[in-house]
């Protein structure tokens, strides 16, 4: 880990910082002692290259591509990057953290005029607003077009996060009724918000009228409504993506419009922006536009260009508290004492957000005498458990805060006692519905040396470095099984790196971990599971 080394208060009184504002936004007053601050609005991107190494701190927002060009040539003065809005996804953060450079957001303050945005698109589209707009300025008076209204219709969510929660909330004073889908958020907010959970994103798809994207543009999220997806909508539906380009894919969205199965969609963004002249949107059937103003309201703006101008010159004099996106708070000597562990932590808490996400609560249990305190482990397990969720990047410095946005009890136990190793970490996540049967997951863990091991997967004792892929599957003790499923994984070519078995008693239920070099297909996965020695398989990436 990096740790980013900020100005002292001492270097801050002789000269003054310089932060340059390359993007268009109301930064406020720009007069703070001991800073000088240069707002020049939208920026030529050669003109940013070029003043940049003579600045101590950079803010934008998502049309400068923070990356390794302009990296390089901020030269080495450069400490900080304010990204004033939520998503990150225009910053190369593994760049910066390597460079010692922190980042920081502002989540909070874009997410009202974002929700409302999502709204307005969902009326435009059922009221046919653009084709309306494009006919009448086209001398064309046509009263025949017919909308739909939205009351006692059906929406669904996919993330239910600080915009998608907004979303929810006016929706349902549109008389909708709200159904969203978000594993990782627990049972808690669903009820707090009076949604109904769908359990996958296909039994969403298929009971609702409207549909509205709100998640970060992940891995899993890239493309997660295609064709498919958009076929299981009822026809005659509506979607709305004013989260991330790419998250509806583009073509599969121009196709349903055309074929008539959508009546129409809302569009924010586009996986390219600005979109080129030809782009399929623009010709596309009841599809209503705008150009990345999700956050484009003068009250918004002006919460964004306060809360990132405050956190960055905080960041410059030192305070890192508040929207780190990539720094880690902890010092060297923590970092050594520590080992391992926090690697540990974090690998457990991965390791459980896919064996149960949305948990409403978080067990942490220690076991034996570690050289420092070991809270900053249950950060780490924090970081783990809520990573490639949320575009906020969990860190150790806003992982506890994100654990309480999202209602996850977080809860420690030290024991003196460690039978089996030096020191053990546990981890417990508890989910489920109120008045249901609760879900728990357990996974423990070692360190020898500084590499982390899996020391307990459920109620299982194992022993395994936890690396690359875990498939976890289990069956009745049955003599072959090992050899069924080495065999099978030997004509994939798939390398088995490490295994470990385990049982809670002789002939009863067993457990294999093996750690895999590569992932499975979900075809392979179900060709496992399909063996007759094999009651069930999970595969983690950890
Ligand atoms: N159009 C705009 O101008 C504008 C403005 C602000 C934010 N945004 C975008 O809106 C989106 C939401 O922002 P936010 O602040 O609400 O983020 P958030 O992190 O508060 O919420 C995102 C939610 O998505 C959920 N999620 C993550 N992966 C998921 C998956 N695979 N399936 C279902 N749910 C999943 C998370 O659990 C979380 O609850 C982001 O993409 C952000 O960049 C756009
Ligand atoms: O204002 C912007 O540039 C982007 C707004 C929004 O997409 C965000 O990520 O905060």
């Amino acid at each position: 880990m990096t740790v980013p080394v900020l100005t002292s208060p001492d270097q801050v009184a002789s000269t003054p910082l310089r932060v340059l504002i390359c993007d268009e936004m109301n930064p406020g007053d720009l007069h703070h002692e001991g800073f000088e601050i240069d707002y020049e609005g939208n920026l030529p991107r050669e003109e940013t290259l070029r003043r940049l190494p003579e600045y101590d701190a950079l803010i934008t927002r998502s049309r400068t591509k923070v990356d390794r060009e302009l990296l390089a040539a901020a030269g080495e003065r450069l400490r900080v990057i304010g990204r004033g809005g939520v998503g990150v996804d225009n910053i190369d953060l593994e760049a910066c953290s390597r460079r010692g450079i922190l980042v920081l957001n502002a989540p909070e303050s874009n997410n009202v005029s974002a929700a409302e945005l999502a709204i307005m698109h969902l009326l435009a589209a059922a009221r046919g607003l653009t084709r309306s707009d494009r006919k009448t300025r086209a001398g064309e008076w046509d009263r025949k077009f017919l909308g739909v209204e939205l009351k006692d219709k059906t929406l669904g969510i996919v993330g239910l996060g600080r915009i998608g929660s907004i979303v929810a909330d006016r929706a349902q004073g549109l008389r909708l009724k709200v159904v969203a889908f978000d594993p990782y958020v627990p049972e808690n907010k669903f009820e707090r918000l009076g949604v109904e959970r769908a359990a996958s994103l296909d039994e969403l798809l298929t009971q609702v009228d409207f549909l509205t994207v709100h998640t970060p543009l992940t891995g899993e999220t890239q493309g997660m409504i295609g064709t498919r997806e958009l076929a299981l909508l009822r026809p005659g539906s509506i979607v709305v993506n004013a989260a991330r380009g790419g998250i509806v894919e583009e073509a599969a969205l121009v196709e349903a419009l055309k074929s008539g199965h959508l009546f129409g969609a809302g569009v924010d963004v586009f996986v390219e922006e600005p979109p080129t002249p030809d782009h399929p949107f623009l010709g596309a059937p009841n599809l209503g536009i705008t150009a990345h103003l999700g956050a484009n309201t003068f009250e918004a703006q002006e919460r964004v260009g306060a809360e990132i101008v405050g956190r960055v010159l905080a960041a410059l004099h030192g305070d890192v508290s508040r929207g780190a996106v990539n720094a880690p708070a902890l010092d060297a000597r923590t970092l050594e004492l520590l080992g391992g562990h926090l690697d540990l932590g974090e690998k457990l808490g991965r390791i459980l957000a896919q064996l149960l996400p949305g948990a409403h609560d978080l067990e942490v249990t220690f076991r034996g005498e570690f050289a420092a305190d070991p809270a900053p482990i249950v950060t780490a397990a924090l970081v783990g458990y809520l990573s490639g969720s949320t575009d906020e990047r969990p860190n150790m410095i806003n992982a506890r805060a994100l654990a309480k946005e999202r209602g996850l009890n977080l809860a420690v136990r030290e024991e003196q006692d460690s039978p089996d190793y030096q020191t053990e970490v546990v981890v417990k996540v508890t989910g489920g519905a109120q008045g249901e049967k609760q879900r728990t997951r357990t996974v423990g863990g070692t360190v020898f040396g500084r590499s982390p091991r899996l020391t307990r997967l459920r109620d299982y004792r194992v022993e395994l470095a936890p690396e690359g892929f875990i498939l976890i599957a289990s069956n009745q003790d049955r003599p072959g099984a090992v050899a069924k499923l080495s065999n099978l994984l030997g004509t994939w070519g798939i390398n088995i790196a490490g295994m470990a078995l385990g049982r809670a008693q002789k002939g009863g239920q067993a457990l294999f971990t093996l750690t895999l070099d590569d992932g499975l297909t979900p075809e392979q996965l179900q060709a496992i599971r399909d063996l007759d020695v094999i009651d069930s398989a999970f595969l983690v990436r950890v």
